[in-house]
């Protein structure tokens, strides 16, 4: 085999490995950057050596697969990808392409490039029938019970829309709500997430719609595929798209030249900083759709369309020092300490180096010049190293072997690309921030006590663990910075006042590995008491719904140390809740008591009779028509516009069935 030849297929390889992780696992290994200059090598190659062509060639084919856990989907229309451009002259080369294929002027949309997950839905008669993912672009996964659960897609449409037809958007995760579930997963001692579009992607492949409904994700809607549309230009395609109620951004644009394409660029090249949800480039489409008929498709891509991608903003600047935080959970996580640099309008200082493994692959020393980027991630990125910049002094970077704080021997568990200080008990940050966590407002929340104070008693040596901040007194605070009379007797009332939390809260705070809010939740209902947890098997425990194995370790884990069987018992000495009290438990089968509920509209995860069922057994009456004393509405799909109505007039709440299921559980 020649080297040209084997070099084309260790890239084709290489490349089908990183399609797989990007579009199936959602767990990309390199940067989109890395992954474009890969793509962009064997391209050349492949053009400049047509003998060693292959229509399996990642060049050649749309990167998803269908995955195993849905229904498989043959699509009704081909799901293409886009070619991509990066420059002027690359503009120019394609219009001068189809001016050649094309007959009179061409007129271009200018659209945003939404960067999520495709999407392709499917309507009858104004209902939303199917959501199919694009999949290898022939086939896709069946998505439509999570996709009902995101609000811009609407489930029954408006005007004159026709009995059936497709229609192609993205799915999005806006910065806001991205960040926040990564400040939730951080607060837990998990990693965050790395960048909105594959937490929007990962998320549609979720098995539990009710756990998509929580994520606050949007769909963006681009395209009406059909012929009997009554449309002749993608201009007048979004109009109508946005006229039956679908979700449209109202940036796009016309332009006449590639020149005034460019205007459109330049503008949103700097303000799509303002956007509340991620685009990494603009789609310029032709306009007319006699002329995109008569272009047609290569294998992978429209001809009448391309994208122009925005330059990733990437600076470079040097490696001053390398530190290591040590988190609540013991986590060793290795920060770059930078030469002050401008990035997207913000001084970068920092970047996350993320574990062992990322240093060592792309060889960071300290001392480098290195590139930085941010993208959609709320903590810059190193990209690589600038070789020609290195010090010739320059050493390779040995990662720590002990905790930078206790000096104890880090361990590091097959499988787990963080390193760990196991010393649980002694080893200050994650003392802290244990307690930190303890006191924190969806835990204890505990008023009177900050962050900052639980530092200061911390290092006063006045409290180890949390169960000790129920024998402080007034008179071993006082003494502390900035601790006033009345700070220091709302502290000791903020302390006492929790032994009031309930149960399942204090569950969360004991900051056991992966308990988040939620599985505490589902612990705390199953179990009802701490001490049933204790003498929970391993097996046991991931017989609860949703308790895998990683969690069930973990609480053994936590349970099987004396030192932590010692801080419960404390916590049961000084009353903390640590069951659930008989209220929870009637409430738990009462809780709708005293409401007459009705039921309308049709159900996508429940059956009528089994939502029926579910409301008499906690308590509720099920009650037919809208009155004055309905306390509420269980809507589902196609709820009529007559019961809308009354049920506006009379100012009754309605409550979808995924929200309504999420409360009762
Ligand atoms: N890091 C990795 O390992 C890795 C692996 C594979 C792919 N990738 C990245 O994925 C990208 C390539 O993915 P791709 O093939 O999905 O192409 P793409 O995402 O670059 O473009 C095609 C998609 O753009 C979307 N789109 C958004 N707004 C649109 C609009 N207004 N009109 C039409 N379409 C619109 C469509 O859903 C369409 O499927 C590259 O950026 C590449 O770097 C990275
Ligand atoms: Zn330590």
């Amino acid at each position: 085999m020649s080297n040209i030849q084997q070099k084309i297929n260790q890239l084709r390889d290489e490349l089908r490995e990183h399609n797989y992780n990007y579009y199936v696992l959602d767990n990309p290994t390199i940067s989109d950057y890395e992954f474009d200059i890969k793509l962009k090598e064997l391209q050349q190659l492949e053009d400049g050596h047509p003998e060693f062509f292959d229509a399996n060639s990642p060049t050649q084919r749309v990167g998803g697969e269908v995955t195993k856990n849905f229904e498989t989907i043959v699509h009704e229309n081909r799901m293409y990808s886009l070619d991509n451009s990066y420059s002027k002259e690359d503009l120019e080369d394609w219009e001068t392409r189809i001016k050649k294929m094309v007959d009179g002027d061409i007129q271009y949309t200018c659209e945003l490039k939404y960067d999520g997950a495709s999407m392709s839905l499917i309507y009858e008669n104004g209902l939303l029938a199917r959501a199919v993912t694009r999949g290898d672009g022939f086939q896709g996964d069946n998505v439509t019970a999570n996709v009902k659960t995101i609000k811009s897609v609407p489930l029954q449409l408006k005007g004159d829309y026709p009995s059936k037809f497709e229609i192609r958007g993205e799915i999005v995760l806006p910065f806001e709500g991205f960040n926040k579930m990564n400040e939730e997963r951080i607060a837990n001692g998990e990693e965050p997430y790395r960048n909105p579009r594959n937490t929007a992607s990962g998320s549609l492949k979720l098995q539990d719609s009710a756990e998509v409904a929580k994520r606050p994700l949007e769909c963006l809607l681009y395209s009406l595929q059909g012929v009997n549309l009554g449309i002749t230009t993608q201009f007048e395609n979004l109009d109508k798209a946005r006229a039956w109620g679908f979700k449209v951004p109202d940036a796009a644009k016309l332009a006449n030249s590639i020149d005034e394409v460019l205007e459109f660029v330049e503008y949103w090249d700097i303000h799509r900083h303002n956007l509340p949800y991620e685009t990494d480039g603009v789609v310029i489409k032709v306009n007319n759709l006699q002329q995109q008929e008569e272009l047609g498709y290569t294998a992978k891509a429209p001809r009448w369309a391309m994208a122009y991608k925005f330059k990733a903003e990437q600076v470079s600047t040097r490696l001053n020092s390398i530190t290591y935080q040590v988190g609540r959970t013991g986590a060793i996580t290795p920060v770059a300490n930078l030469e002050p640099v401008e990035l997207a309008g913000t001084t970068v200082k920092r970047a996350s180096l993320h574990n062992a493994d990322q240093i060592e692959k792309l060889d960071i020393r300290v001392g480098d010049e290195v590139y930085v980027e941010k993208g959609g991630e709320i903590i810059p990125k190193i990209l690589g190293v600038d070789l020609s910049k290195r010090p010739k002094t320059s050493k390779r970077t040995e990662y720590i072997n002990n905790c930078p704080e206790c000096e104890t021997e880090l361990i590091r568990k097959e499988g787990e690309a963080q390193h760990y200080c196991p010393n649980y008990n002694g080893c200050n940050p994650q003392i802290i921030g244990r307690i930190q966590h303890y006191i924190s407002r969806k835990a204890m929340d505990i008023e009177g006590l900050g962050g900052e104070t639980v530092a200061l008693l911390v290092n006063a040596g006045l409290i180890n663990n949390y169960s000790d901040l129920y024998e402080l007194t007034k008179e071993q605070v006082i003494p502390l910075d900035r601790m006033a009379e009345k700070s220091a007797d709302n502290l000791i009332e903020g302390i006492a006042q929790s032994v009031n939390i309930p149960f399942e809260r204090v569950l969360y705070a004991l900051g056991i590995r992966y308990v988040g809010e939620t599985v505490a939740k589902k612990l705390a209902k199953h179990f009802k008491s701490i001490d049933a947890i204790i003498n929970a098997s391993e097996e046991e425990l991931v017989n609860v719904d949703e308790i895998g194995i990683k969690i069930a370790e973990s609480v053994v884990e936590f349970f099987g140390s004396e030192e932590n069987n010692n801080i419960v018992d404390r916590l049961k000495q000084f009353g903390v809740q640590l069951e659930m009290s008989a209220e929870q438990l009637i409430g738990q089968t009462n809780i709708l008591e005293g409401h007459s509920i009705v039921v309308s509209g049709v159900f996508e995860s429940i059956s009528r009779n089994d939502l029926k069922k579910l409301i008499e057994d906690n308590g509720g009456k099920v009650s037919s028509s809208i009155s004055s004393k309905t306390s509420f509405i269980v809507a589902g799909d196609k709820m009529g516009p007559s019961k809308k109505e009354k049920a506006e007039k009379l100012d009754i709440d309605m409550i979808n069935e995924y929200d309504f299921l999420q409360k009762i559980k």
